[in-house]
């Protein structure tokens, strides 16, 4: 089977990740407080006008009419709030009118009575406490410092759309339009599978050990991309654990499985060839892209998927940017991001017939205007992509410098 093109790869990963929503996705209601990253089911609108009263937008006077006005009631003077304003007195309440020439005390936030015309600031007003005469430094312009109903939206209003993945703003604006919980798509459960002998979890591993760079870092990708960790499990170069792996019971309570490792052909490689005995389909079976080409993407019985991401570890996470990220794209009903272009401030290699995917950084952090690749980008090395901030995208032939390039955000930046 040909290596598939990198776009292209990224188009079947996002196919297969709709056809997993349509074939198991069902919606969760989730209460706003554990909603950040998820992603919408339905579109959100308002459930009333927004702001839903009329309230004043600074501590002073709300009067009524032109001034100077008569304050209905002088406040004690007081060493702490020097006679100004009162609390809240009547929230929850719609307050008495405001006859024209009175003045009234009010805080930011509280409801303005029927009848005012405005609100004067504390500092730009003067009270004559004597006989409760109260005038502004400046006549204040018709409905100044005060926010009306409905100025932000009307109720019924589309606030986000179905397939928006929730952020801290977003979740603010669904909590004032009056929502408790919000329909959100199932995330998909993956199961983490990580093989090889060779793997140690701890401490400084012995020559012909490597010291696991997936464990720790992959439940983050997962969480961060909008995915739920159904399970990490570990096994060795074995054909029965990995058929275990990938289809006992425990197995298929989970739509993916993630695997790293043994994507290759070598006798020690087991996961292609376990996951071609199962049956399925494969839908990626290596991609034209370096590093990672070895990934692939096949449905799994059931309808699951797996994801295999090659054993190195730079390799693996532009498999994960490449294959799982549209992926769960697909699963949540979001539209597949588009990458931006970014200048490259350096000419780039192209590797011939594949995508070079390389961890790049803003050569001006403060401008990030132009990119420049990382060092120390080799397959099996971290240090590169420790650094970067992005993943660009070397299109076969190579980019000059000053050219665009195509540019992927990392996952724990956030999308
Ligand atoms: N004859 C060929 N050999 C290889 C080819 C090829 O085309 N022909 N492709 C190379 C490329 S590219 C990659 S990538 C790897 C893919 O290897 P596998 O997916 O089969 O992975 P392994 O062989 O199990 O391991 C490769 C490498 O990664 C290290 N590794 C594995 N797990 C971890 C982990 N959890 N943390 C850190 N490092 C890990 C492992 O020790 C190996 O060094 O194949 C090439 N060979
Ligand atoms: O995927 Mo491999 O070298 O491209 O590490």
């Amino acid at each position: 089977m040909p290596e598939a093109d990198w776009q292209e790869a990224r188009r079947l990963a996002y196919a297969a990740g709709s056809a997993l929503a349509a074939s198991r996705g069902g919606t969760d209601l989730v209460p706003l407080d554990r909603v950040n990253g998820r992603v919408l089911a339905q579109d959100i609108h308002s459930l009333h006008t927004m702001p839903h009263y009329a309230s004043s937008a600074m501590d002073g006077w709300v009067v009524a009419g032109e001034g100077p006005w008569q304050v209905e009631r002088v406040p004690q003077a007081s060493a702490n709030d020097g006679g100004l304003p009162r609390p809240h007195a009547g929230a929850g309440s719609t307050p008495p009118p405001l006859i024209s020439g009175w003045a009234r005390a009010i805080v930011t936030g509280e409801s303005v009575p029927p009848g005012a015309t405005a609100v004067i600031r504390q500092e730009a007003s003067v009270l004559e406490a004597a006989t409760g005469r109260l005038s502004a430094l400046q006549a204040p312009s018709p409905g100044a410092d005060i926010r009306p109903a409905g100025r932000e939206a009307a109720e019924g209003e589309l606030l986000l759309r179905a397939g928006t993945r929730m952020t801290p703003g977003r979740i603010a604006v669904a909590a004032v339009g009056g929502h408790d919980r919000l329909p959100v798509s199932q995330a998909v459960r993956i199961r983490l599978l990580l093989t090889g002998d060779e793997v140690v979890t701890t401490g400084i591993p012995a020559p012909g050990q490597v010291r696991d760079t997936f464990g720790p870092v992959l439940p983050a990708c997962i969480e961060a991309l909008g995915g739920a960790l159904a399970d990490v499990l570990r096994i060795g170069d074995d054909t029965h654990a990995t058929l275990d792996a990938l289809d006992s019971a425990s197995a298929r309570e989970a739509d993916v499985v993630l695997s790293t490792g043994g994507t290759g052909r070598s006798p020690a490689d087991h996961v292609r060839p376990v996951a071609e005995e199962l049956g399925g389909t494969s839908i990626v079976g290596s991609v034209a892209m370096r590093p990672g080409h070895p990934a692939l993407l096949r449905s799994l019985p059931e309808g699951r998927l797996l994801v295999g991401l090659p054993g190195n570890p730079l390799a693996a996470l532009m498999a994960v940017v490449t294959l799982l990220e549209p992926l769960l794209e697909g699963a949540s009903g979001q539209p597949p991001s588009s990458p931006v272009e970014v200048r490259t401030g350096e000419a780039v290699r192209g590797a011939g017939h594949s995508h070079r995917l390389l961890p790049a950084q803003w050569s001006d952090p403060a401008h990030r205007q132009q990119l420049v690749p990382s060092e120390h980008t080799g397959s099996a090395m971290m240090r590169g992509l420790a650094q970067a901030d992005v993943v660009m995208v070397v299109p076969p032939a190579g980019v000059e410098a000053g050219a665009a390039v195509t540019c992927l955000p990392l996952p724990w930046y956030g999308r």
